[in-house]
């Protein structure tokens, strides 16, 4: 029998529960994707960065490179000039002396070690035979004439060297040493540089310098040191002049090398290098940088057969990866560190979600149960009601709507006594946290209904009260019952007043109070209808009875209501007088013998009364008994009479027998 309301709407339980799983479910794909997506960001944004920094740096490094090696080759061509124009050797040529060579072979040495960028120094003159020879050892340092001079005619760059005019200086950049004119291994780059000696406008020969390329390589190489990042060069032809892969290189002198060409190798890369003059490119996560880079100015370039030269670094996606590692390494930690805490948090919220929905199931169960038992009323901490079961809302006619937000306590019936019940309630909950009894209750159709209320203070685990639940049993027609039986066991049913057994009842604890507190005194009247047999032989058993309910009315009606008036047996009563003296009590039986003399009957009746106030340790039967005497000797004096025994006034007189009086006709 569910509430009319759920009395737990408002709580988050109630609306969580249906949902704890999808919801806890949710919360932790969303925590996951929201972390995992921050995680690839992070990670993704690292790489980035890691590979603009790159970009940038490999940039600014090719920039500086040409710069290097602009200036280098400017450097060298501007030695080949002095040298082909200096006094020393025009002298020599002009009067070649040994003193003369000598002094040329000097000054030759000197630049040679002071450069280190020569292997050889040489005047050719322009049949092509040396004349003169500077050896530069770089291993040593030293720079000395060579003994043997060798005849160059048949070298190519003599064969080139003609078409060079008298203001120009010539360059062969990129050549491999060669042994009587073949291409020696180990291979060793080389240079040649030469420049026309004219003397009063005749050639006379040339200066050649070899040059040590690996040495001016190194030049730029260094720049890129830093970045771990080696320098390519590549020809205009796409051949490796300078390879990270050695056995790559020379492809446009070696035949068998030829193959290797970044034509071939990367033609994606070839087209963008061949459109621009510089620039980045990433060809499947490898990073490139590329920049040509214009050999001479004033310069013939006779080998390679072109003017410029390909600068080309490149660093794999795996290297590039490899550097961002650590940074990566920090945001798996933190990742990692963020997971256990989401783990955490989610299974805490778990915990907590689950002792909620977990109370708030044991408080339906509670309610389900009590619903199932009786009609349920249910209020909050402040007691007001919060709700009510349909067996309440049957039981009573009252509607959830009508006592939501009051106190039960407006269902009671109003008077002194709701007040104090309500306080009663409420010092047995604040003491026991449970309160029972009956309550009387007015309807909406303005009945009266005895209800049975239970009323407990719900704490569900906690110390402090959450909800107090109260269930009510109607009890109106049980109590009804319970009256009626009340009333039959305690009262005559001829006359309605109390019966023998009340009597009993009543004179006995009368006289246990009164032994105990003795100016609890009380006296006891026995009442006998004179001669009623005659009435009942005469006028019939039902005048009789009539007669009887009349005397018993109108005795009733002059007694005071702290008196018990009773029938103790067929036309016998007894009048229960507390806190009355024997003067007092004779006095009021006199006034009622009188009454029942002026009771306007038919026929006539007259009663007989014997009286016995209460003495100290008297019993019960004793009181009676004396009594009883008197009431016999009202009767033996004739009737209609009043006879009393002060049993106070015999004892004081001691052993004297107790005096009676005789009041009446
Ligand atoms: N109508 C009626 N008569 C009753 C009832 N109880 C007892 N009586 C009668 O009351 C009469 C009592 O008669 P007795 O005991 O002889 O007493 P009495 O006739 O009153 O004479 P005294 O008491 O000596 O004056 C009897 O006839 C009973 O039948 C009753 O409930 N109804």
């Amino acid at each position: 029998m569910p509430f009319t309301k759920d009395p737990l709407q408002p709580t988050l339980q109630r609306i969580l529960a249906p949902y704890f799983w999808p919801i806890l479910i949710v919360i932790l794909v969303l925590l996951s994707s929201v972390s995992g997506y921050n995680y690839l960001y992070q990670r993704a944004s690292i790489t980035e960065q890691h590979k603009h920094s790159l970009e940038e740096s490999m940039t600014s490094k090719l920039a500086f490179t040409e710069q290097v090696l602009v200036n280098s080759f400017q450097h060298i061509e501007d030695s080949v000039r002095l040298l082909a124009k200096s006094d020393k050797l025009i002298e020599y040529i002009e009067n070649p002396t040994l003193e003369n060579k000598f002094y040329v072979e000097k000054q030759w040495a000197l630049l040679a070690q002071a450069s280190g960028n020569y292997r050889h120094l040489k005047l050719v003159d322009i049949d092509g035979y040396e004349k003169i020879r500077i050896d530069y050892d770089s291993e040593i340092n030293q720079a000395q004439p060579a003994n043997e001079l060798i005849n160059k005619s048949q070298h190519n760059f003599m064969m080139l060297a003609n078409n060079v005019n008298e203001d120009e200086t010539a360059l062969i950049v990129f050549d491999l040493e060669k042994q009587n004119n073949q291409i020696r291994a180990p291979y060793r780059l080389m240079g040649r540089t030469l420049s026309p000696v004219v003397i009063s406008g005749e050639r006379k020969g040339y200066v050649v310098l070899n040059l040590k390329m690996d040495t001016i390589a190194s030049l730029f190489d260094a720049q890129l040191n830093t970045l771990k990042i080696p320098l390519e060069v590549v020809a205009e032809s796409g051949h490796f002049i300078r390879s990270k892969e050695p056995s790559h290189q020379y492809g446009h002198m070696i035949s068998e090398r030829n193959k290797y060409n970044l034509n071939q190798s990367h033609p994606t890369l070839w087209r963008t290098v061949s459109q621009h003059q510089l620039g980045i490119e990433e060809i499947d996560g490898d990073l490139f940088a590329f920049r040509w880079v214009q050999l001479g100015t004033d310069t013939r370039i006779l080998s390679p057969d072109s003017d410029q030269i390909l600068l080309l670094s490149r660093i794999s996606e795996a290297d590039i990866l490899a550097a961002t590692q650590a940074q990566i390494l920090t945001i798996n930690q933190a990742w990692i560190g963020r997971g256990i805490f989401i783990f955490i948090t989610s299974l805490m919220l778990a915990f907590v979600m689950r002792y909620l929905l977990t109370q708030y199931k044991v408080q339906k169960l509670m309610l389900t149960a009590m619903c199932q038992m009786s009609s349920v009323m249910l209020m909050d901490t402040k007691g007001k009601v919060i709700g009510v079961n349909h067996a309440f809302e049957g039981m009573t006619g009252y509607n959830v709507d009508d006592i939501c937000g009051y106190k039960p306590s407006m269902l009671f019936v109003e008077g002194l006594s709701r007040a104090k019940l309500e306080e009663a309630i409420n010092n047995a909950l604040t003491e026991n946290g449970f309160w029972h009894g009956e309550v009387s209750c007015k309807l909406p159709d303005q009945s009266i209904s005895s209800l049975w209320m239970e009323v407990s203070a719900i704490r569900l685990r906690s110390k402090y009260t959450k909800y107090y639940v109260a269930s009510f049993v109607d009890i109106t027609e049980r109590t009804k019952r319970e009256q009626e039986l009340v009333s039959l066991s305690t009262q005559d049913p001829l006359t309605g007043i109390s019966n023998r057994r009340q009597f009993d009842v009543t004179l006995t604890q009368l006289e246990k109070t009164a032994r105990r507190y003795p100016s609890a005194s009380f006296c006891l009247a026995l009442l006998d209808l004179d001669y009623f047999k005659q009435v009942n032989d005469v006028y019939g058993h039902t005048t009789g009875d009539n007669v009887l309910k009349s005397f018993a009315k109108l005795i009733t009606s002059q007694l005071r209501e702290q008196d018990i008036f009773a029938r103790i047996g067929g036309e016998e009563f007894a009048i229960i007088m507390p806190f009355t003296s024997i003067q007092e009590a004779t006095s009021v039986c006199e006034r009622l013998r009188l009454s029942t003399t002026q009771l306007t009957l038919d026929p006539q009746i007259t009663v007989s009364i014997g009286i016995a106030n209460y003495q100290a340790k008297l019993s019960a039967n004793e009181l009676y008994e004396r009594a009883d005497k008197a009431l016999y000797q009202a009767k033996a004096l004739g009737r209609n009479r009043v006879r009393f025994e002060d049993i106070t006034a015999a004892k004081k007189r001691s052993k004297l027998p107790s005096p009676s009086f005789d009041i009446g006709m």
